[in-house]
């Protein structure tokens, strides 16, 4: 079924998020698709516990931080989600409307497109071993378990050799709801800050996490189940490893993908934009934060709050067919109606 809407925002990254804040304060509700399952773009999956100390009124926080307190800035306007969500094809409607298609199969109807892409969608690195993928999200996840996953008195094995592979495995043995819990890397030497290298070795030695120092050479099914893995050791032996979850975290690649493909002027895998909107070379088409160019362009975050204001101001101005006046969030009733919080008294000039 296609929904129709007045924006649809591609990319819950910082920017994705401030760019839902800026339209909401023009009144206008937005769909936001990204293909991570969590918002935040770049400050989660990158370097989310590390600090930021360039935003402005916020002299220091992580980006998970950051990406929580845009969320809760955005918590008063009505955000349709789409995550997990790859946009798969933007095309251009007779009527100038955009239709805008998911790898869900949902098809919205846009009249105006925030393109927030970032460095493109983020997307797990796969296995390569014949038929996993007919167990990927049931028994085989990437990168995450997601919230619904049942683990209580499974075997749940976590693949992978980086930090992130190593702080998933960690969490699953202290929650302690999984029969077993096992991580699976070619050798066992593992890539993580000490503090979590200590904990791991910590979890080892009490028996709660079991490492598994071999390569998946192929699966082990029963019917419409994955049993095993089947691994071979440094010794070149193979067997079966048993499991009933496999997650693996073998890092995530950014694929600028299907954008190249929707016709829009490009330089050098960037979006040609104006600087008084941040129009694409299709109208009603903005882009923002890092899949953008112009002369001067830098990739910074604070940049891309900019853009997302001036972008919804453009926006709001086709849709609405009239100016926009400039309204203050310190005094304008209608953006405190917006916003859902009481009106300000402000001191007046003598005071
Ligand atoms: C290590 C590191 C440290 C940094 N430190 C700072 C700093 O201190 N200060 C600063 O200002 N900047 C910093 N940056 C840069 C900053 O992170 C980026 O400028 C910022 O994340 C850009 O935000 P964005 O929303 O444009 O894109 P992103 O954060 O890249 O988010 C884009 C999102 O769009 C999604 N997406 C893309 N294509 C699709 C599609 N087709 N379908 C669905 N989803 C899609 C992606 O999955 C992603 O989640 C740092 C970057 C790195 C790598």
């Amino acid at each position: 079924m296609i929904q129709e809407t007045d924006a649809v925002v591609i990319g819950a990254g910082p920017v994705g998020l401030f760019q839902v804040f800026q339209l909401g304060l023009q009144g206008i509700t937005a769909h936001v698709i990204d293909a991570l399952p969590h918002a935040g773009g770049q400050c989660v999956e990158l370097y989310g516990d590390k600090p930021i100390y360039d935003i402005p009124g916020i002299p220091v926080c992580t980006g998970r931080e950051l990406a929580g307190l845009l969320l809760q800035q955005i918590a008063p306007f009505k955000t349709q989600w789409h995550l997990n969500t790859l946009v798969s094809a933007l095309t251009v409607q007779a009527d100038g409307r955009l239709l805008v298609e998911t790898s869900q199969g949902a098809q919205l109807l846009a009249r105006s497109v925030f393109i927030a892409a970032g460095v493109g969608a983020f997307v797990p690195r796969t296995l390569k071993v014949d038929g996993i993928e007919r167990f990927v999200g049931t028994q085989v996840h990437y990168q995450h378990l997601p919230a619904t996953a049942d683990v209580a008195g499974r075997h749940v094995v976590v693949h992978g050799g980086d930090e992130p592979a190593v702080a998933r495995a960690v969490e699953l043995a202290e929650q302690g709801q999984a029969a077993r819990v096992s991580l699976l890397h070619r050798r066992d030497v593992f890539h993580a800050p000490d503090a979590l290298l200590q904990r791991l070795q910590q979890l080892r030695d009490a028996g709660r996490i079991h490492v598994e120092s071999a390569q998946i050479t192929g699966i082990e099914t029963a019917g419409d189940q994955l049993t095993a893995l089947q691994v071979v050791d440094a010794d070149g032996s193979t067997r079966a490893l048993a499991l009933d979850l496999l997650v693996a975290v073998l890092g995530i690649s950014p694929r600028l993908g299907p954008i190249a493909d929707w016709g829009l002027a490009m330089d050098r895998k960037q979006l040609l934009v104006d600087t008084e909107a941040f129009r694409t070379s299709v109208p009603g088409i903005y882009a923002v934060g890092d899949i953008n160019t112009y002369p001067g362009k830098r990739k910074l975050i604070l940049c891309g709050f900019h853009e997302a204001t001036l972008a919804a101001f453009g926006a709001a101005e086709v849709l609405k067919g009239d100016k926009v006046a400039l309204q203050y969030t310190t005094t304008s009733p209608r953006l405190h109606q917006l916003l859902g919080v009481a009106p300000a008294s402000m001191p007046s000039a003598s005071t």
